[in-house]
Order: C-alpha cells, then sequence, then structure tokens
C-alpha cells in the first residue's frame, strides 16, 4: 500500500476510485464504502483512502480528542482491506481553508485522479464545511468523474459513527463497540518493561503503555486475546494505573495464559472481548495478587464457555 503521510507533494499514475473521510475507528459504516471501493477497483482503479492525521487532533482545542485507532492501527486495517493508496492529510491551514472546489480540482481531480468517488450522505469537506455530496457530484459532471453516495450501515436503526462507538467504549461496553466496529477493539504496541513484580509472583504479564490519543475504555480488568510474536494467547488485561502500586501514566498490562517467553521489545495486538470489573486500589500487594489470580480465573471460565480456551 503507497502511504502518504505528513504531506500533500504525490501524484498518482492511474485512475483512481476514491474514499474520504475521518475513518476513526473503520467500522461497520466505513467498511461499506470501503467494500465498494474495492469493488469498482476491480475495474482497474487505484484504490484510495483519503483521510486526515489524527496526531494533530489531540491538540486542538483546550479538550483532548482521543480516538478509537491512532493513525498507525488505521494504517494497518486499512492494508490488510487490500487498498492500494491511504493519504493521510495533515491539518494545515492551506487544507483547512481549501474552498470546497479548489479541494476537487486540485487535490480530487489533479492529484488523485479521480474518476469515482464513494461517500455517506452526510460527508462535508472543505473551509466550513461547506462541501456536500451533493456539490461532488454536480462538479463530478465537469471535471469527470462519477459520485456514489451510499445509504447508512445502521444498527438497532442508528446509524453506526465514530462518536457512537467512541461513547459506548467509554461506558464499557465492549461487546456492542465490537459489534459496530465489525472486528475486536485493540491497542497495538510495544511490550515494555514494567516493574518485573508480577514475574515474582508467578504472574507474568506484558506490558504497553498505548499512545496519548489512544481511546481506552474504562480503567478495569478485561478478557483479551493477544497477537504476538506470530502466536495467540488468549489472556486477562487490566488497563489503568495501578493505584495500589502507583504509576505516572495508563497503561495496558496483560497476563497470557499458558505463556512463558521473553516478549519485550514485541509487537503486541491486545483485543478486548470483555468488561471483569474495575481498577482498585488494594491495601496490600497480597490482595492484589489474590485477585488477579481471581481474575485470570475469570478470564479463563470466560473463554472456556465459550470453547475458546481449553
Ligand atoms: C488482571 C490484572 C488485574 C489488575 N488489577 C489491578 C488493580 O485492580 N489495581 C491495581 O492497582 N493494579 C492492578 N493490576 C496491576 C498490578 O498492580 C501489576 O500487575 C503489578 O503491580 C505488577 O506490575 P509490573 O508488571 O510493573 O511488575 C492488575 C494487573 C493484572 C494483570
Ligand atoms: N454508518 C455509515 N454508513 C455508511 N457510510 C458512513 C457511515 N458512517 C460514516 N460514513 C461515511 O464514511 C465516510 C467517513 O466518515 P467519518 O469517519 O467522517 O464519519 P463518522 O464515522 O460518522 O464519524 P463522526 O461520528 O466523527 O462524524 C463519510 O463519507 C461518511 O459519510
Amino acid at each position: 500500500m503507497k502511504y502518504i503521510t505528513k504531506n500533500l507533494d504525490f501524484q498518482l499514475d492511474k485512475r483512481s476510485v476514491v474514499t474520504l473521510g475521518k475513518f476513526d475507528g473503520v467500522h461497520t459504516g466505513h467498511s461499506k464504502l470501503i467494500n465498494r471501493v474495492m469493488e469498482i477497483g476491480k475495474e482497474g482503479y487505484e484504490t484510495v483512502v483519503f483521510t486526515f492525521d489524527v496526531s494533530p487532533l489531540v491538540k486542538l482545542g483546550t479538550r483532548i480528542k482521543r480516538t478509537i485507532l491512532t493513525n498507525e492501527e488505521r494504517r494497518i486495517l486499512l492494508e490488510r482491506r487490500g487498498v492500494d493508496c491511504l493519504v493521510e492529510c495533515p491539518f494545515i491551514p492551506e487544507i483547512i481553508q481549501m474552498e470546497p472546489e479548489d479541494f476537487i480540482r486540485e487535490i480530487l481531480v489533479k492529484q488523485l485522479r479521480a474518476a469515482y468517488v464513494v461517500v455517506g450522505p452526510d460527508f462535508h469537506f472543505g473551509y466550513e464545511r461547506k462541501g456536500t455530496p451533493q456539490l461532488l457530484q454536480e462538479l463530478g459532471t465537469r471535471y469527470g468523474y462519477e459520485v456514489e453516495i451510499l445509504s447508512k450501515e445502521t444498527r438497532e436503526e442508528r446509524p453506526v459513527s465514530s462518536t457512537w462507538i467512541r461513547e459506548v467504549l467509554q461506558e464499557g461496553n465492549i461487546e456492542k463497540v465490537n459489534d459496530l466496529l465489525g472486528y475486536r477493539y485493540f491497542v497495538l504496541g510495544e511490550v515494555v518493561h514494567g516493574r518485573q513484580l508480577g514475574r515474582t509472583w508467578g504472574l507474568p504479564t506484558i506490558n504497553q503503555v498505548p499512545e496519548d490519543g489512544k481511546l481506552l475504555p474504562p480503567f478495569g480488568v478485561y478478557a483479551s486475546k493477544t497477537f504476538i510474536k506470530g502466536k495467540t494467547f488468549y489472556g486477562i488485561s487490566n488497563v489503568g494505573v495501578k493505584p495500589t502500586v502507583e504509576v505516572p501514566f495508563a497503561g495496558v498490562e496483560t497476563y497470557l495464559f499458558d505463556c512463558d517467553e521473553d516478549l519485550y521489545g514485541e509487537e503486541a495486538w491486545v483485543e478486548f472481548y470483555h468488561f471483569v470489573r474495575p481498577e482498585c486500589k488494594f491495601d496490600s500487594v497480597e490482595e492484589l495478587k489474590a485477585q488477579i489470580q481471581r481474575d485470570a480465573n475469570a478470564g479463563k471460565q470466560y473463554f472456556q464457555k465459550r470453547g475458546l480456551h481449553s
């Protein structure tokens, strides 16, 4: 997959089929657009997702706006879908202040060489979000591309949206998040060193420190599955700041069932299945240790009941 990021200095050689938007989550609604793009792409067009760099979003305004996926996680998901080209447009004044027609002429037509554009009915673009799917369609005749406006993918008669998924994630309803996403919510990141206390308790764990902008579920314990070093392990994860031992940042720590390997420095993909309990401050490390053992048993039972773990 071609990955155009940090600057917009590019030119595609082939005519393309393009979809545009933020694509936070690459959820079931986004998938509907991407599937259509891939279908049209079979006719010989370059398949393109035009999106925005989410890292500066975090710093916009006074409130931190966290995202379901980091840039890297979104890139990997789109690459797996077989998209030929991902444009991660930077948030620069030239783009933010671009009039919709200028965006169409300069970027969509000249640089991306769009023959087809696939969007949802509420797609807005350009300065003050003045560009609409209807405007795209009107100008398509002049600039020589076709527009498909797809209806919204819904659940319970409500359109699936990143905003809805972020809300449900913050409530800790992982099953619902996974249904809306169409895959399991995950955290991707390197295994870093913790204090290595877990190991001395006979409960070795892997620690990850998610990027600042990554939206996490509520601090607590979750049944999880981890992909690491080409292998899969079921396990139990804690999301939070470990109040009993106090660490200064929010992390994800996972006890992998039936694993006794050195995994430092490896990339881990930790998928979330089910909320078990909130993170708590214990009076002693002994109590915490006994609770983690009970959590591990609860996690094993969760997967055993579903025939996933022996
Ligand atoms: C399943 C699980 C649940 C945990 N729950 C809590 C908790 O409720 N409160 C807490 O302070 N720490 C919790 N922890 C984190 C422990 O404090 C941590 O495992 C221990 O301090 C060892 O950390 P280390 O990897 O830095 O050695 C949990 C860890 C796991 C794996
Ligand atoms: N449920 C859906 N079904 C089909 N298309 C969708 C759906 N949700 C969004 N889209 C389309 O996907 C593209 C990218 O959408 P975008 O990520 O900006 O919206 P969103 O998921 O609704 O996010 P937000 O909640 O932040 O507005 C747009 O063309 C949009 O219209």
